[in-house]
């Protein structure tokens, strides 16, 4: 079989399921205030000494610019977004080689660390009060994953944190690419069921030990699960190509390693705090969140089964933007709702139900959204479109997350025993 070795995988983000905002790029605001980097935080992990960074000598100014001081201050964009060049310091320590993704928290930069002398992915926060405080419980959160996981194999390792130009700052070691930016890479094309199977028996390890924390993630998806390494190989694929394919449709890419790691614990909260909100990002958001019954640890149970199926099919299985229309795609996937879960709806769900069932397709907003529901095939036939052997336990895996009562779902460590996983295969 030929195979292709590479080792980049770029971080670009055009994107036809957009959920990251896309950035414009910035401006240069300049009040002459400059201000020195300040680190404020503490140096997290195996690290022994720890040296504040934030003197430059003079022997490091060229023409009165610090070479490894701070840049000039600019005033943030109009979002909090800290404002930055390529090839500038924050921080004398840290200097900014690329962007390499944003969220709703703050823009994740790749830094070299002078010190440790490697590259780092650093969060900066922004600098709005509320996305500060909830940094703050991520790095709360981050540090008790790091002193349980000896090995740090799981989540994402943080190195270091400090406040900068009111801005949090998480250090964390250099990951690989989403199994998102992957699989829209490969024009979403799917990933084998062996890779599958090594992709969700780290990610449910991972989930059960946050859940023997007492941690709830909360929002799992394909987005915050990175490659270790950005290695992959391509390998031949003539699946689905026709004589108008492109070149690049007859071959497919494989990541080289397995390795993956969680990401993303701004939403992560306690199991004993109060879970009347919404979480989740829509696609992988549980039944009991959308109907207001009140959300625990299956919600992550949920989103598990729902990142499995795409890896597995290469699209997103709940493809909408819409409350009831969702609802009415889980019950054309997985059959019709308990009435009790129905019943007990808060009165924001109230208007989806009708005489104890859903209200669809009457309640619909339009044809295009009845015929998007119609189009999706029974669970079971959707798996069996993208796989060939160890259907019949992905199925049944599948059937065990994606249980409409929370209560009857599996919980990871029971997931990690069912037969998709342990069941003896010659190769
Ligand atoms: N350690 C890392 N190594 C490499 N890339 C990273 C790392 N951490 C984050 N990224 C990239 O930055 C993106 C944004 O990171 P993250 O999800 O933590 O930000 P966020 O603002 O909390 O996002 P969200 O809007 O999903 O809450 C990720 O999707 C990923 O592409």
């Amino acid at each position: 079989m030929e195979m292709e070795c590479l080792t980049e995988f770029p971080h670009n983000h055009m994107d036809r399921r957009p959920r990251k905002r896309p950035r414009l790029g910035w401006d240069v605001a300049q009040p002459p205030k400059a201000q020195p980097g300040m680190l404020c935080g503490q140096e997290v992990g195996n690290v022994t000494s720890y040296a504040p960074s934030n003197h430059t000598t003079s022997s490091l100014f060229v023409k009165g610019v610090a070479r490894n001081g701070s840049p000039p201050w600019r005033d943030d964009d109009k979002d909090g977004h800290y404002m930055f060049a390529l090839g500038e310091n924050l921080t004398s320590r840290y200097r900014i080689n690329s962007k390499m993704g944003e969220g709703t928290f703050g823009q994740v930069l790749e830094c070299w660390d002078r010190e440790r002398k490697e590259m780092v992915a650093i969060k900066i926060v922004r600098s709005i009060k509320k996305y500060r405080e909830a940094a703050m419980i991520e790095i709360d959160v981050l540090q008790q994953l790091a002193k349980n996981d000896r090995n740090g194999a799981r989540c994402v390792q943080i190195r270091n944190w400090f406040d900068y130009r009111n801005h949090i700052c998480i250090v964390f070691e250099k990951l690989g690419p989403s199994l998102y930016d992957f699989l829209r890479k490969n024009n979403y094309r799917s990933f084998p069921i062996d890779l599958v199977r090594e992709l969700a028996r780290q990610l449910l390890d991972c989930v059960a030990f946050m859940h023997d924390l007492h941690l709830i993630h909360t929002d799992l998806k394909p987005e915050n699960i990175l490659l270790v390494s950005p290695e992959y190989v391509k390998v031949p694929d003539y699946k689905g190509s026709s004589r108008f394919s492109s070149e690049s449709s007859y071959f497919k890419r494989l990541p080289k390693s397995s390795a993956i790691k969680v990401i993303d614990f701004g939403s992560t909260t306690y199991e004993n705090q109060d879970h009347s909100y919404i979480v989740s990002t829509r696609h992988y958001r549980a039944p009991e969140v959308i109907l207001g019954l009140g959300w625990s640890y299956p919600c992550d149970i949920w989103s598990v089964g729902c990142i499995l199926v795409e890896l597995c099919s290469g699209e997103a299985l709940f493809q909408t933007h819409e409350n009831l229309e969702h609802l009415a795609m889980m019950e054309r996937v997985l059959g019709p709702f308990p009435q009790h879960m129905l019943k007990r709806a808060d009165r924001h769900a109230e208007k989806y139900i009708r005489r104890g069932r859903l209200d669809w397709p009457e309640g619909a907003t339009s044809r295009d959204s009845i015929k998007a529901v119609t189009k999706l095939p029974r669970l079971q036939n959707l798996v069996m479109q993208h796989v060939d052997h160890s259907a019949g336990d992905f199925i049944d895996l599948l059937q065990g997350l994606l249980k409409y009562d929370p209560t009857d779902r599996l919980t990871a460590r029971e997931a990690l025993r069912h037969t998709f996983f342990t069941r003896d295969r010659k190769p």
